[in-house]
């Protein structure tokens, strides 16, 4: 906390000073020189531990959100002694008032170039996926299979696109980008050796019961299936490569991406990233040494997810709840709207660690926890929706592991230090909610 959050905003600076430089016109320029004043007193209140003070109105939908939260919980709190989880997302909340209150740049995202890095830099698995599935889908159509043989081949695609859409999450992307050519042959194998390789560092695995509830759901007229997603770049792309799998199957009609209002926890994904990813798979020159056909896979699959937005089945949404420092156990009872909207779908999946963080209340919870219990009211209460969280572990908050589970995490603790930490590890874990159950509010 005490090194990490000015090391990011010492960053955000930084980008913010190579844009004033890049300037020509004087408003802007002294308009981006006060946004910066802004993020050196930021800084000067990280450094120096100040109390949280209210946000400014600054116009943003959830300004009243915040401050009620900082009256209610926070009052006399500093940035060591409030949450960790509360105090970091404050921090992006503050960063977000240095630009929101400026005339020319309140759109600016301080983290917008190392996003699209992110996505240039991990060409070799951008393209393994793309040579794959730029041709739509199609189950094996031998006359001599039995509908049941077809299912399978579905099934064991799906176990594999779920896996790729959760390592997507992991923090150096190490098991798509460096592999080697007989890896990624097993990658390209349905249920070959390297699934079940990756698949043991799955410690909480509801893959199974994943694949049961989307058959459960398969002759609803909707299939509305939710992602609140993570970062941006290379696992949104990830995300978007599992969504149009979904869509050309039918397991699901149409997919909502939940994404943030403005720059959050670095590499959160926003509109403009979400704009980004697709136009520059279809027109973007991003890189230099692919070959035509690969580019022609990229622009392929870029055209098709553009056409799904245009037709409606793919939604990108930006609630401020999903930006504001209550976790998900008060979702229900501070965004009753939201709450609401997310029991209209057949499952939400929930990516990344800091979203699992937010569904777990961030509570030291025994491993052996089960997922429903430790997500509170988004699994009890009425009208829950159906829950997932593809998650690399990168934090302390362990639970579903089943019964042997605290016996595992205490193993692994004595074996591999760090390994809360390394995202190495993963969960999928489910939470059948209560959907359908008309939904209530005190
Ligand atoms: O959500 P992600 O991208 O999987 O992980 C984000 C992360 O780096 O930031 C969070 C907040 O500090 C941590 O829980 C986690 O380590």
């Amino acid at each position: 906390m005490q090194s990490r959050l000015p090391t990011i905003l010492g960053k955000a600076i930084d980008d913010t000073t190579r844009t004033l430089n890049e300037q020509s016109s004087e408003d802007k320029i002294i308009d981006l020189v006060q946004c910066i004043e802004r993020m050196e007193s930021l800084m000067t209140d990280l450094s120096g531990n100040a109390k949280l003070r209210p946000i400014i109105d600054d116009n943003e939908a959830d300004v009243a959100l915040w401050n009620k939260e900082i009256a209610k919980y926070f009052q006399g709190k500093d940035f060591l002694n409030a949450p960790w989880l509360f105090a970091e997302a404050y921090k992006y909340r503050r960063l977000r008032e240095c630009f929101s209150v400026s005339k020319f740049w309140s759109d600016y995202d301080v983290f917008f170039r190392q996003k699209c890095d992110t996505f240039s830099r991990s060409a070799d698995a951008v393209f393994e996926l793309s040579l794959r599935f730029a041709e739509p889908f199609i189950r094996p159509s031998d006359p001599n299979d039995t509908p049941d043989k077809n299912l399978e081949a579905e099934r064991l695609m799906f176990h594999e696109l779920t896996q790729v859409c959760l390592w997507g999450n992991a923090t150096d992307l190490s098991l798509l980008i460096n592999m080697t050519e007989d890896q990624i042959k097993a990658l390209q194998s349905t249920g070959g050796d390297h699934l079940a390789a990756t698949e043991k560092n799955i410690l909480g695995n509801d893959l199974a019961k994943l694949w049961n509830t989307f058959q459960d759901v398969r002759d609803n007229t909707d299939r509305r299936i939710d992602f609140v997603l993570d970062n941006a770049g290379f696992e949104l792309y990830c995300d978007m490569i599992y969504a149009d799998f979904l869509i050309q199957t039918g397991l699901a009609a149409q997919v909502r991406f939940h994404g943030k209002r403005y720059p959050w926890f670095v590499s959160d994904v926003t509109r403009r990233d979400w704009e980004w990813l697709k136009n520059s798979m279809v027109y973007g020159q991003l890189f230099p040494k692919a070959n035509e056909v690969e580019l022609e896979s990229l622009r392929r699959l870029g055209t098709r997810w553009k056409q799904y937005e245009k037709e409606g089945k793919w939604v990108y949404e930006q609630h401020p709840y999903w930006c504001c420092g209550y976790d998900y156990w008060n979702l229900h009872s501070e965004s009753p709207d939201l709450f609401l909207h997310l029991s209209h779908c057949d499952l939400v999946f929930f990516k990344g660690d800091l979203n699992h963080r937010k569904l777990t209340y961030d509570c030291a919870a025994p491993a052996s926890t089960p997922f429903e219990v430790a997500i509170g009211p988004m699994a009890s209460s009425a009208g829950a929706p159906r829950v997932v969280s593809l998650r690399t572990i990168k934090s302390d908050v362990v639970v579903g592991l089943g019964e042997e589970g605290d016996e595992l995490v205490e193993r692994l603790d004595k074996e591999e230090p760090g390994w809360k930490i390394s995202g190495k590890y993963a969960v999928v874990l489910l939470s059948e909610g209560r959907p359908g159950e008309k939904v209530r509010f005190a």
